[in-house]
Formats: C-alpha cells, structure tokens, sequence
C-alpha cells in the first residue's frame, strides 16, 4: 500500500471516481449498509474489505445501479448512478464474483457484444481484446462456448471483457477466487498498471495479503459500518501498531481477538474430551 496518502488529495476540476454519500440499504428491518459515506479519487486502487455479510457486494451493487438504495446517493466518475445510468454506466465495468455471462455465446461473441455496447473502435477493440486474451491464457478456448468454461475461465473472460472498453472506474468482487497463481498475478500487474495510467479500481477482498500488497487505501466495513478507512501507514497510526499487517489490524477490528479465545476454549475443551 501507497504509504503517502497521496491519492487522497482530492484534484481540483476532477470528479471523484466514485462518492457515496449516506448510502443505505435495508433488507425489511434488517439494515445491511449503513450510511456510508465514502469518496474514491481517480487513479486509486481501493480495497474494500469486510467479514462475510458484512455489506460488501451490497455496497457494490448500488454503486453499480444493480440494487437501488434506500437512502443516500452514488456517483461514479461525477454521474449519480441512479439519476444518470447510461452516463454513469458508459464509464465503469463490474466483474461481479459470480460472472452470469451468455452461456450460449462463444468468448469471442461475447466480447464482440460488449465492444458494441460501449462502442469500442474495431482496430482498439481487435488490438486489446487479443492482448487481453493472451495475457490471461484465453485465446485457444475463445471460439468455445462459454457453457464449457470453467469456473476460473468465465472469471477472466468477465475480466477481459470489462476491460476491453477501457473504463475509467473497474469495480472487481472477489476477482482472484478462481484464477490460477499465474493468472491472479497477471491481474494483480494488470490492475496496478490500470490505476497508474489514471483509471479507478475498487475491489473486495478476503485475501488481506493481496490489499496489503496492491492496494492505495482500503475501507473496512462491519455490520454495515465503515469502521476504518485510510493507508496502511494510516491505520498503524490510529491503532497504535507500529509494523503491524493489514491483517493483524483487520481482526483486531472485526473482532479477532475474541475468535482466537473461543478457539482456545473449544480445543481446551476437545483436550478435556469434552467435560
Ligand atoms: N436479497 C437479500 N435479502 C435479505 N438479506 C440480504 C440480501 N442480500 C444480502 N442480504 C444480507 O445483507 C448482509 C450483507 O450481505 P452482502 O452480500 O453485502 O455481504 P458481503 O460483505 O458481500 O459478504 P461475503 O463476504 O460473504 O460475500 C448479509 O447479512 C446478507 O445476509
């Protein structure tokens, strides 16, 4: 992680890559997000972090315009997602963590399909879609159906697909579940070369070593709750853990500490045969 804080600084002229103000979502009377409030700047490369069903893929469904909030609002690249879609929509891609692509189309079908929708220049779209496709391993199956993809190849052809049409904002849920080490760092490379040149990413994950390693800043959400954001070198200073890892730092806010005691009670009482 960037220890600068550099891409916090917001740049004057220039929208956020994405605002969220307020966003809430509640499922009948139970509240999965919670008033967040949140602003990513162009270039960043932003984990999202959080425990299992703590309002991740919620969070990024209405930034996307997938699930209309209930309350607050989400703006990508200076367009509010729900009052502004096909503004919003034209400028950002979302590889969810479970791609429903057309099982029916081929990959290069597919592909084809999303250059049209976003209008990429054939000879843009023919040059980046082969390099895409040769970077993640994809170019002997491209002319399969998608129905005979495994789990690992539909997830880097929704990878290359959204980035094809060269985005200004990528939001990834779990990209690397499924892909091989060598694909997993071909993206990793990938994403940080994106951000480089100016795009946005956002991404969850629950590999803590993998934010720690590629990402600007990160955001930790619990029960709905954003309740750390910041650097690394952040969030060692408001803890008080000089040298600490974004994992040490992550379970002593979510709760970690209390896991390892009843983990401890538990195999205290496996060596006590249960008594
Ligand atoms: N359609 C739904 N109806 C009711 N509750 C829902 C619905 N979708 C999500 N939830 C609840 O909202 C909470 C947040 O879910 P969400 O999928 O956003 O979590 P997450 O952080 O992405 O989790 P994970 O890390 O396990 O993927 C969970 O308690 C979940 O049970």
């Amino acid at each position: 992680m960037q220890q600068d804080g550099r891409a916090q600084v917001p740049r004057e002229g220039v929208s956020p890559a994405i605002r969220a103000v307020g966003l809430t979502k509640r499922y009948g009377d139970f509240t999965a997000v919670d008033r967040l409030d949140l602003v990513v700047q162009p270039g960043e490369l932003f984990g999202f972090l959080g425990p299992n069903g703590s309002g991740k893929t919620t969070t990024i469904k209405m930034l996307t315009g997938l699930l209309e909030p209930n309350e607050g609002t989400a703006e990508v690249a200076g367009f509010d997602v729900w009052r502004e879609p096909l503004a919003a929509k034209a400028r950002f891609a979302y590889v969810p963590d479970e791609p429903n692509l057309f099982p029916k189309l081929t990959g290069r079908e597919f592909l084809r399909f999303i250059g049209s929708v976003f209008r990429v220049p054939a000879d843009v779209f023919e040059r980046r879609s082969r390099d895409l496709l040769t970077l993640f391993d994809l170019t002997d199956s491209i002319d399969d159906r998608i129905e005979t993809y495994s789990h690992g190849m539909r997830q880097k052809l929704a990878i290359c697909a959204a980035l094809v049409h060269d985005p200004e904002v990528i939001f990834l849920d779990e990209p690397t579940v499924g892909l091989d080490p060598r694909s997993a760092r071909t993206l990793k490379t990938l994403l940080r070369r994106v951000c480089d040149s100016g795009a946005t990413v956002f991404l969850t994950t629950h590999i803590l070593e993998i934010a720690q390693q590629m990402c600007d800043r990160v955001g930790i959400i619990q029960q709905g709750k954003l309740i750390a954001l910041g650097t690394l070198e952040e969030l060692r200073e408001r803890g008080g853990h000089a040298g600490a890892s974004l994992e040490d730092i992550f379970l002593e806010l979510t709760g970690g500490a209390e896991s390892a005691e009843l983990i401890e009670a538990l195999a205290e009482g496996e060596r006590s045969g249960g008594r």
